[in-house]
């Protein structure tokens, strides 16, 4: 490889350390975001340094998934600042321009719930839509790096699937490869096993954790708490929209600091 040829299979700027580097990749202040008059957000806080990995938990309706999606601009925040990078950063109090909301979008790539691949369109399609279409690169190119990432998770063989021949981890393992296909900075996750049966869990969250390894930097709504122990530098407790507490996984999900925090990890630990 040349020097300045991307390698598809490594985090941007390549592995980061165990534990990240100092330098912060997302950076976001005093996120606040209304729909009518519910408050979903109010002045939300976030930072995550290359290669660290920010789980985001919460109750139901606490504003994770607004959250995320405010950082990849698919939902428009009313206040606050989110810095992507070193040269994505918008001001939404200030009116953010559409070519500021799709710069972020460029630098994000989000992992949905409940996968969201066009059924019409293969594997490899899916994975190309992106690259090819949005971010208009050479499709060949985007055609070997696709495969490359579809070998990696062991899809090479489904490339000319239909989403629905698919098992649901299968079509979760597509849902990452096509965020990796964008070479994004970051990485946001939605809740990527809540749709998943049992027994499908484990082999995704397993994905997630290779790339945790690896150095790619993330953000992960998620009520595995186990595997947020196991694999976040910070653990950022929401509840109606605010951050209650942060930290590292260790205190905040074995010994909380807020009574809010401790019952709902109870709860999600001893849901009888
Ligand atoms: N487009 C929308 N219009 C109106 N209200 C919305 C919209 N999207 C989300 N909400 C509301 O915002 C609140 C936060 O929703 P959000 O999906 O961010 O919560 P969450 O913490 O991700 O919940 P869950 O864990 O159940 O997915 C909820 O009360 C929800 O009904």
């Amino acid at each position: 490889m040349s020097p300045g040829d991307h390698d598809v299979l490594e985090p941007p700027g390549g592995h980061a350390p165990p534990g990240g580097t100092g330098e912060p990749v997302l950076v976001v202040e005093g996120l606040g975001k209304r729909f009518g008059d519910h408050e979903v957000l109010r002045s939300v806080d976030l930072r995550v340094n290359r290669g660290q990995v920010l789980a985001l938990i919460g109750p139901s309706g606490s504003g994770k998934t607004t959250a995320l999606r405010c950082l990849n601009g698919l939902e428009r925040p009313d206040t606050g600042t989110v810095r992507v990078g070193s040269d994505v950063a918008v001001d939404f109090a200030t009116g953010a321009s559409r070519t500021q909301v799709a710069a972020l979008r460029d630098r994000s790539a989000m992992v949905f719930q409940h996968y969201n691949l066009f059924p019409h369109k293969t594997v490899l399609e899916n994975v190309l839509e992106g690259p090819v279409v949005v971010q208009r690169r050479p499709r060949a190119e985007v055609t070997a790096e696709a495969l490359e990432l579809l070998a990696r998770v062991g899809l090479a063989e489904k490339r000319d699937a239909y989403p629905f021949e698919l098992s649901g981890g299968q079509q979760q393992r597509v849902g990452i490869v096509r965020a990796l296909a964008l070479r994004p900075t970051l990485l946001l996750f939605d809740e990527p096993t809540s749709a998943l049966d049992p027994e499908l869990v484990g082999d995704v969250l397993g994905l997630i954790k290779e790339l945790a390894d690896e150095g790619w930097t993330m953000v992960i709504v998620t009520h595995e708490l186990q595997f947020a122990r196991e694999v976040a530098h910070e653990v950022v407790f929401i509840d109606e929209g605010a951050v209650v507490e942060r930290g590292h996984p260790d205190q905040v999900l074995r010994a909380p600091h807020e009574e809010r925090t401790r019952q709902f990890v109870q709860r999600l630990l001893h849901p009888f």
